[in-house]
């Protein structure tokens, strides 16, 4: 079935406006690509370095240019649950590799950031910026060129979507991402938000903060609600990059290392040694970006993703914008309820149905391009499946149910929680911004109010504590954007923001900066460009001024006098506490150089 005709239009003028960056970026994927067995142009003393610590016939192999060379690039440590599983991949992938009559390294490790641990400490303020460091350090693995093909090893916020950029500026060699799996349902993500609220009210101590948290996260695995890191395995099923039933199996299973073992092979065999060569460069076009964003809104996917999808698409010369997203959103109905936009969590929607019945909901009215490329093959069908563990030992796919199997976390096309999907852009004349009402009750879509002005978090908090935050009011907290301070997450305003909204209070948030991917419930306009400190309305607003967030027509104003305002004196803020500690001061040069939001504040593209 052909995509609907209104997806159709939003693709083909992403497909026009990409042109001058995406044709020449397929030529130089076309020109590497001609350039053969890419470990064939090293010299010997190359090679030998290369293959020093391989076993004779490893070298054999690798002296010759018949055997595909399977580079590992790996973001595994213990400080990310989802990320700790990856300790023994390496050995598998080694042993699939040989199975398949090839050879396997470990090209590079990446850094890779737990947004958890540094939640509300100075470490979040390198957090966004990791993104394009890890792209960075992947480039430096693979830049040995020893490899015909390449799998990945990441989850997390900023990893996926820094191995992505990397898999496409290397687009002549195939990609394959490989997931470690959700950890298993602990304590439900609303309980640990409620102990929260207790806790931030004085009514719950420490001890019992503590244990309602490690009862939340308490072991390998991702953390189950739909954030960045649930919303990134979203992502790479529905464009592609995973084998088919990949994203949502727990670590530490026979079938998760089932499908470990089945990427790694089929890696290998997608190389130009064989009769599929599948360079990630082609595989990814504007259709498969356009299939990423309609996966966000039919799931309620994070905010954080209009950064980083458009940082991604970028990297293979495809220019994804604002407009884009927001239009989609328009179209796409919301079919899945996983915490933050319901009670369920990540293993809840697996069970439900998962990427299977998702993906084959969203084929049936066309709101997905099925004619896509994938590391499977041609076609988005081949993803409507249900993975299982064969008598065998290997992976066999039935077919998606063809009725939900709980109708209240996994709905169907014909009956969606939402007709449109969770991601708007507001304009207006403080900037442009987004929000996510996917979780966001419909009485609050339109929030004006007087403005409560901040310059941190940590100012706000304090004002809660000290019972200043009374009446409606939308906070305006500012300097929070990459140039200012790196653009960390404000999660930490999620319980105060969250108990004023509970205690009948209409309130909002309005910032350049963003929030996690598990922030929900409270009207959120974030990433406001251009940011306060480049020189951007949002540094204009005083305290008292109305200001009107209206999700439903997409705006975002102060309502004040346009001549008044534009003569206001831009507000300053003190930075240099910002500027050192935690490695900040390593940086700088990403401060100055930061793109804007709505081009995906990058380092590595304007
Ligand atoms: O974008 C995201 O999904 C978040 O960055 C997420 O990865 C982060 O870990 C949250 O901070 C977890 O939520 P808590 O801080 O509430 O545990
Ligand atoms: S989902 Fe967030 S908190 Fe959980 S491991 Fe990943 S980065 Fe850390």
């Amino acid at each position: 079935m052909s995509a609907d005709k209104r997806i159709e239009a939003i693709t083909a003028r992403i497909v026009e406006r990409s042109k001058p960056h995406r044709l020449p970026y397929l030529e130089r994927v076309r020109a590497a690509i001609s350039k053969g067995v890419h470990r064939s142009v090293l010299s010997c003393g190359n090679l030998a370095h290369g293959f020093s610590v391989c076993s004779p016939a490893e070298k054999d192999a690798l002296a010759g240019d018949r055997v595909a060379n399977l580079g590992i690039i790996t973001s595994y440590n213990d400080m990310l649950s989802a990320h700790q599983p990856f300790e023994t991949y390496p050995a598998l992938i080694r042993e699939a590799a040989r199975e398949a009559g090839g050879v396997a390294q470990v090209a590079g490790g990446v850094p890779a950031m737990c947004d958890g641990v540094t939640q509300g400490q100075p470490g979040m303020e390198l957090s966004l910026f990791s993104r394009d460091l890890i792209a960075m350090a992947a480039g430096i693995g693979l830049s040995h060129n020893m490899f015909d093909s390449v799998v990945y090893l990441g989850v997390c916020d900023k990893i996926v979507p820094g191995l992505t950029i990397a898999a496409l500026t290397f687009g002549h060699l195939p990609a394959v991402f490989i997931p470690a799996g959700p950890m298993t349902s602990g304590l439900p993500n609303d309980e640990k938000a409620h102990v929260r609220q207790l806790y931030a009210e004085g009514k719950a101590g420490r001890a019992e903060l503590l244990e309602a948290e490690s009862k939340s996260y308490h072991g390998p695995g991702t953390c189950t609600f739909y954030g960045t890191a649930n919303s990134n395995q979203m992502l790479m099923e529905i464009m592609g990059f995973h084998m088919p039933g990949a994203s949502f199996i727990n670590p530490g299973t026979p079938l998760r290392d089932a499908l470990t073992k089945e990427a790694a092979k089929r890696a290998l065999a997608i190389t130009a040694q064989g009769n599929e060569f599948t360079p990630a460069g082609e595989m990814i076009d504007e259709r498969s970006i356009v299939n990423g964003v309609v996966g966000l809104h039919a799931t309620g996917g994070s905010t954080n993703h209009t950064l980083h999808l458009i940082a991604m698409a970028r990297a293979a010369g495809i220019v994804l914008t604002w407009k884009d997203i927001s239009d989609l959103s328009d179209v796409v109905p919301l079919l899945a309820r996983v915490y933050p936009n319901g009670l369920a969590d990540v293993n809840h929607f697996h069970a439900a149905g998962g990427m299977g019945f998702l993906i084959q909901e969203l084929l049936k009215t066309g709101m997905l391009h099925d004619d896509v490329r994938t590391v499977y093959g041609q076609g988005l069908q081949a993803y409507t499946i249900d993975p299982k563990l064969g008598a065998d030992g290997a992976v066999v796919r039935d077919k998606a149910p063809k009725v939900s199997h709980d109708p209240k976390v996994l709905a169907s096309i014909e009956t969606p929680f939402q007709p449109t999907g969770g991601l708007k852009m507001l304009t207006g004349n403080i900037g442009s911004a987004v929000i996510k009402i996917s979780a966001v009750k419909p009485e609050r879509h339109v929030i004006e109010a007087p403005a409560k002005v901040f310059h941190d978090q940590l100012e706000l908090n304090a004002a809660f504590k000290a019972g200043e935050l009374t009446g409606d009011f939308i906070a305006v907290v500012r300097f929070q954007g990459p140039k200012a301070n790196g653009m960390p997450e404000l999660h930490k305003l999620t319980t105060v923001l969250g108990i004023l909204q509970d205690r009948g209070q209409r309130v909002a948030l309005l910032t350049d900066g963003r929030m996690s991917g598990a922030s929900g419930k409270v009207p959120a306009a974030i990433h406001v460009t251009p940011e306060a400190v480049d020189n951007g309305p949002i540094g204009r607003i005083r305290n008292g001024d109305i200001i009107r967030l209206d999700a439903t027509h997409g705006t975002i104003e102060v309502l004040v006098n346009a001549a008044e305002f534009a003569a206001r004196p831009q507000a300053t803020a003190d930075l240099s506490g910002n500027e050192f500690g935690m490695g900040r001061e390593l940086f700088a040069p990403f401060r100055a150089i930061a793109g804007p939001a709505d081009h995906g504040a990058s380092v590595l593209f304007a």
